[in-house]
Parts: structure tokens; sequence; C-alpha cells
């Protein structure tokens, strides 16, 4: 149960026509989503993904779906927005703001090898790079503004030893994000949610990114960290495993060369990606939007990652000469 805005094949029928995609022929609601309501959708054309936008609105974005017809247009593997005959990525349906997008083949991969690990760092690399000259600005909106926001929020339902992790790091976070090292580090549009599942795999071959709704102008190493952080990783315990992080980081490389100021920061911003990701589960954990999180996920998945990246040296990101 996650289409919220139901869509019928009749209703498709009626609205298709202002794309040039051929008649509609048919439609089916996409269960997994929480976010939006989703479908796949096929046209005498092809097949495509329709998403009705639950709760961004449509000054809100532009954003989003202008950075991936950007980064398409620049040969980056992400869903391309198909226009409408008058060039309008974003049109009204049943009221709400909707967008159709190409559809990737293939499956998202829950158990990724180095060679996956491998395709997604230099995807992401290039995905920096190509989102350059993206010329709108967003900040992350869920970035260190937002943590200092949530912290006081979700601190009375942690035990002591959860309230003193979580303080410990804020103050810490703040004291990086104000340090030399982190303005150097390069920014720009990022993903800031690339886990397993918002990445398609046909094989081993990798068909695209999706779901950019977190997206948002941060640190590039921010990006790379939150994507570590969960491809990298044994489940169970957090530990990074070695061979997926060195294929992940060296394919990165190879793409855009790390700097130094980069190799500084590796460390804290792991932490702060494992932070980010603990706070926004222990905010839907523990203050439920009405009937929208269906099945929340575990906070304490985060915390121990945390701790983990706490305790123990970030492996380099690179070989110095
Ligand atoms: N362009 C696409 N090509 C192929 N499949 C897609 C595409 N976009 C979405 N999907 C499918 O739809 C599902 C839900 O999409 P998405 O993750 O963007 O929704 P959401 O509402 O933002 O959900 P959530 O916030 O839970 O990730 C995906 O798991 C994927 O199977
Ligand atoms: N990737 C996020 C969910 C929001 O897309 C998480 O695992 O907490």
């Amino acid at each position: 149960m996650a289409v919220f805005t139901p869509v019928s094949l009749d209703d498709l029928t009626r609205w298709i026509p202002t794309f040039s995609l051929g008649k509609a022929l048919a439609i089916k609601g996409i269960s997994s989503g929480i976010e939006n309501s989703n479908f796949f959708i096929t046209t005498e054309r092809g097949e495509y993904v329709l998403t009705i936008f639950e709760k961004l609105s449509f000054e809100q974005l532009p954003f989003y779906l202008e950075l991936m017809r950007h980064l398409a247009q620049h040969g980056v593997l992400v869903p391309e927005p198909i226009p409408n005959q008058e060039g309008a990525i974003i049109n009204p349906l049943h009221g709400k703001p909707a967008a159709i997008v190409t559809k990737l083949d293939g499956e998202w991969q829950p158990a990724p090898a180095p060679i996956h690990c491998a395709a997604v760092g230099a995807m992401l690399a290039k995905m920096h790079v190509a989102a350059q000259d993206f010329p709108i600005r967003q900040p992350n909106l869920r970035g260190l503004s937002w943590w200092r926001e949530t912290t006081p929020v979700v601190l009375p339902y942690l035990p002591q030893d959860g309230q003193a992790l979580l303080r410990t790091e804020l103050a810490f976070q703040e004291n990086f994000a104000s340090s030399d090292t982190y303005r150097q580090l390069q920014h720009g549009p990022v993903h800031a949610d690339l886990f397993r599942n918002n990445v398609m795999f046909d094989g081993d071959r990798l068909t695209g990114f999706f779901d950019f709704y977190f997206a948002g102008c941060d640190t590039w190493l921010f990006d790379l960290a939150v994507t570590v952080n969960d491809w990298c990783i044994d489940l169970d315990s957090g530990v990074l495993d070695m061979p997926r992080v060195r294929a992940m980081l060296d394919a990165y490389h190879a793409v855009r060369p790390f700097s130094a100021a980069e190799q500084i920061a590796w460390q804290p911003m792991l932490r702060a990606s494992a932070l980010r990701f603990w706070l926004s589960r222990l905010y839907d954990f523990y203050l439920p939007r009405a009937a929208e999180i269906l099945t929340p996920h575990d906070p304490t998945h985060f915390e121990r990652i945390l701790r983990q990246r706490v305790a123990h040296p970030a492996p380099a990101l690179y070989q110095a000469e």
C-alpha cells in the first residue's frame, strides 16, 4: 500500500496526449515507495515511471527534476524527465505535481560485491563533476541546521549513553564544520541518499541512480560517506568491508581525484553521514507522521555505525604518492 493518489488507465489516457509518447497501454502502481505515488506506465513509445508528488510542491520540484535532466544530458545514468509538448517536465495530475521519467532496467542490488561498489563509485564521481555547473542551488535540507533542530527533539527518547553519544557527536560536527579543512572541501549538488535501494543494476551493469528527492548542495565527500556507509559494510555489525571500500574509493578517485583536505576530512565525514541517518531514523521512529511511515527503519543500525566510525580510524581515501 503506497499509492496514495490512484491513477486509472482512463485517467492516463486522458492525460498522456499532452506528451509525445503515443497512446497509453497500461499502468501499474508500485507498492514500495513511501514518499510519493509511483506507477510503471507503458505507452506506444515504451515503458516509463510516472510519479505523483504527495508532499513536494511545484516550487520545490524544479531543483530535483532539472538536476536529473541536467545529469542525464551529461551522460550520468539517471531517469530522464520527459517534457510535454510545451517543454514542461512538471505537470499537474489530479491536482498534484506529477512527472514522467524514463524507466531504468534491472533491479536494486541487495548484496553488493566489489564490482558493484566500483561501478557506483565511478558513476558517483562522474555525477559530482557533471553537476558542478547546474545552475539551481538548494542546500541539503538534512544538513547541519537540521541536525541541530532535531537533536533536542529526539534526545528525551534515548537512554543516557545514547544521549551522551548524540550530544558529543553534534558538538564534534559543529566544530568540524567550522574548520579550515571543511572549508576546503569541494561541494555542489549531491544525491545524499544513495543507498543500495536507490541504484539499479542489470546483472553487474549499473543502469542508473534514482530517488533524488533528498538531493541538495553539500560536500562531495559527504555524499561518498553516505554511500560507503551503506554499500561497503557488514549490515549486522556496521563494520566496513575493506574489499568493497577499496573498490568504491579507487573507482571514484580514478574519475575525480581526492584532495589532501578530503583525506583529512574522511573520518569526520563518515561520522557525519552516520549521524544524519541516525537522527532521521530516530525522528521517524519516535515521532512518526500520521500513517506515513509504514515500517520505520531501525535507528540503532546507524547508532552502531556511528560508534564504529568513532572508534576506528577511517581507511585512507587514497595512497599519497
Ligand atoms: N526511474 C525508475 N526506473 C525503474 N524503477 C523505478 C524508477 N523510479 C522508481 N522506480 C521503482 O519504484 C520504487 C519506488 O521509487 P522511489 O524509491 O523513488 O519512491 P519513494 O516514494 O521516494 O520511496 P522511498 O522514499 O521509500 O525510497 C523503487 O524501489 C523502484 O523499484
Ligand atoms: N535511506 C534512508 C531512507 C530515506 O530514503 C534510510 O535508510 O534511513
